[in-house]
């Protein structure tokens, strides 16, 4: 059964849950991002179901995601099982036992007391040390002028730039967290992306194996861990955390994240703060690993997809191209003081993320109560899901919202505007961390690159399809992949 007042859905079944109703008719398996479209068609703006035994809620509107959002009683992410395997796995527990009783260390799946301590650390770090700051700007060129000329060895010739993007776009990440700036050749930088990746794509099983166990602790035991995946994610952690040390053993007491967090450390003496000891040493180590995790791909794929877009539409590339002589001219790089400028760039790579986007359930949310919503009652720890592609794709306010149209982004006089529906970094108190640096590199990357090289299709070659009807059994829609020519 179902709890009282609990949003519309489809039935609930023992073990399965609604499994059933989001199955994928083209691959025959349950798939979210499918179902959830389905399920908005049949019941409307709100709908509750099920995965396995816990209870979700998925909001479709801006309004109503804004609003629930925008709640203390939302702010919450749901167990993980699975990333339960990163270093010093019980620590947030130490701070929070109730709020983080599966939730892993770092920022992206914690919780409460642990949560906000790291978070508001992160933002204010950050901010002074990289994301606000001209020097950063600079920096990000740096990695953009290499990129150029790393593609410039391959120009001519069919090539997948995929790759590429993903080390150059670590780089950046990496001198901002350590303050070291790699070559894009170095075998380090390679292993975060190669172990970053193993991870994004592994999170698969381990969680739903583990809620079919009568026992969730179970998954730790040797056979469970071995056939759910988890063994895997806890080699690639480790990985991670050995990799991790060394910076932070010999560190330089330079302006860097890693260097403000362990003074942080050195200085806290309040046992239960998330910040104490060793547990702060797990924070920082955890906090890395999340920043790489929600910063790399997200990033380097939705540069990827603009990319994808302009080999279907070279009449944007000519505008863009055009833009950029004029406003730029071809002795420098583009930079943020062009930004408002760039009209026509801006409107593309505004339509880029909003048809991409590249995140479309967001990442889900839990609630610590009941909440409230036009009548129904989301209760207490069920799995908040917004849908920031219903809004993005909303026919209301974006018409014909499956074609590429940068020109829904500019007024009668050309100029850009931006519009609040456009939501790709989710909404609310744990809307992206990253989005302002994503911003600038996403806008950095893509004008240094169109500056110096066309993106052309290879000869006798149709580009893959961009429509919203690919599976995507993640959390994220991959660019299919495909190959194009640098001239
Ligand atoms: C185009 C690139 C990116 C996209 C589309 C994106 C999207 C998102 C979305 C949708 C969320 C979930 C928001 C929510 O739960 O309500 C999120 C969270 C997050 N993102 Fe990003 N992101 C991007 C780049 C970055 C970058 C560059 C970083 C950091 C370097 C980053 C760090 C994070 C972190 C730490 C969180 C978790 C925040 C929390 O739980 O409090 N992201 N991102």
């Amino acid at each position: 059964s179902k709890p009282k007042s609990f949003p519309p859905g489809p039935a609930r079944y023992p073990i399965l849950g609604s499994a059933m109703s989001l199955q994928n008719p083209k691959t025959k398996k349950p798939e979210l991002f499918y179902g959830i479209r389905k399920l908005q068609q049949e019941y409307g703006s709100i709908f509750g179901f099920y995965l396995g035994n816990q209870s979700a809620v998925a909001i479709t509107k801006f309004e109503d995601i804004k609003e629930i959002l925008s709640k203390s009683e939302t702010a919450h992410r749901p167990p993980v099982i699975g990333l339960a395997a990163k270093p010093g796995k019980f620590t947030a527990q130490e701070v929070d036992p109730e709020l983080n009783k599966d939730n892993p260390p770092g920022i992206i799946l914690s919780n409460g007391r642990y949560w906000s301590e790291q978070r508001r650390f992160m933002l204010k770090t950050l901010r002074e040390f990289g994301f606000g700051k001209s020097s950063m700007e600079a920096g990000i060129q740096e990695d953009v002028k290499m990129l150029i000329d790393h593609l410039a060895l391959r120009a001519g010739k069919p090539t997948e730039i995929g790759e590429s993007l993903n080390i150059a776009i670590i780089n950046s990440l990496w001198s901002i967290l350590v303050g070291e700036k790699l070559k894009l050749n170095d075998p380090k930088l390679e292993m975060v992306v190669k172990a970053t990746n193993d991870l994004i794509t592994s999170e698969g099983p381990t969680g739903l194996i583990a809620n079919l166990l009568p026992h969730k602790s179970m998954i730790y035991w040797p056979f469970f861990k071995q056939v759910s995946g988890y063994s895997l994610i806890e080699s690639i952690m480790k990985k991670l955390e050995a990799f991790m040390l060394p910076y932070i053993e010999n560190h330089q007491n330079s302006d860097s994240y890693i260097d403000e967090m362990l003074r942080e450390i050195a200085k806290t003496t309040d046992k239960t703060s998330s910040f104490y000891g060793e547990r702060g040493q797990f924070a920082l180590i955890n906090n890395v690993i999340d920043l790489f995790m929600a910063g790399v791909e997200t990033t380097s794929s939705s540069l990827l997809w603009s990319f994808l877009y302009l080999l279907h539409y070279p009449e944007c590339q000519a505008k863009i191209q055009e833009e950029l002589d004029r406003v730029c001219g071809s002795n420098r790089l583009p930079n943020l003081d062009d930004k408002p400028s760039l009209h026509y760039t801006n409107a593309f790579l505004q339509e880029s993320l909003r048809l991409t986007c590249f995140v479309p359930l967001s990442v889900f949310h839990f609630t610590s109560e009941d909440v409230t919503v036009h009548g129904y009652v989301i209760p207490e720890k069920t799995m908040v899901i917004p849908s920031l592609y219903h809004v993005m794709h909303d026919p209301d306010h974006f018409p014909e919202p499956g074609l590429f149209k940068p020109d829904r982004f500019l007024d009668e006089n050309g100029h850009f505007m931006a519009n609040e529906r456009v939501i790709p970094f989710g909404v609310g108190r744990r809307i992206c961390l990253g989005k302002s640096l994503a911003e600038k590199e996403l806008f950095l990357f893509f004008t240094g690159i169109l500056q110096r090289f066309s993106v052309l299709n290879v000869p006798g070659v149709t580009p893959p399809p961009f429509g919203i009807d690919f599976p995507m059994p993640g959390i994220v829609r991959n660019v299919p992949r495909f190959q194009l020519v640098l001239q």
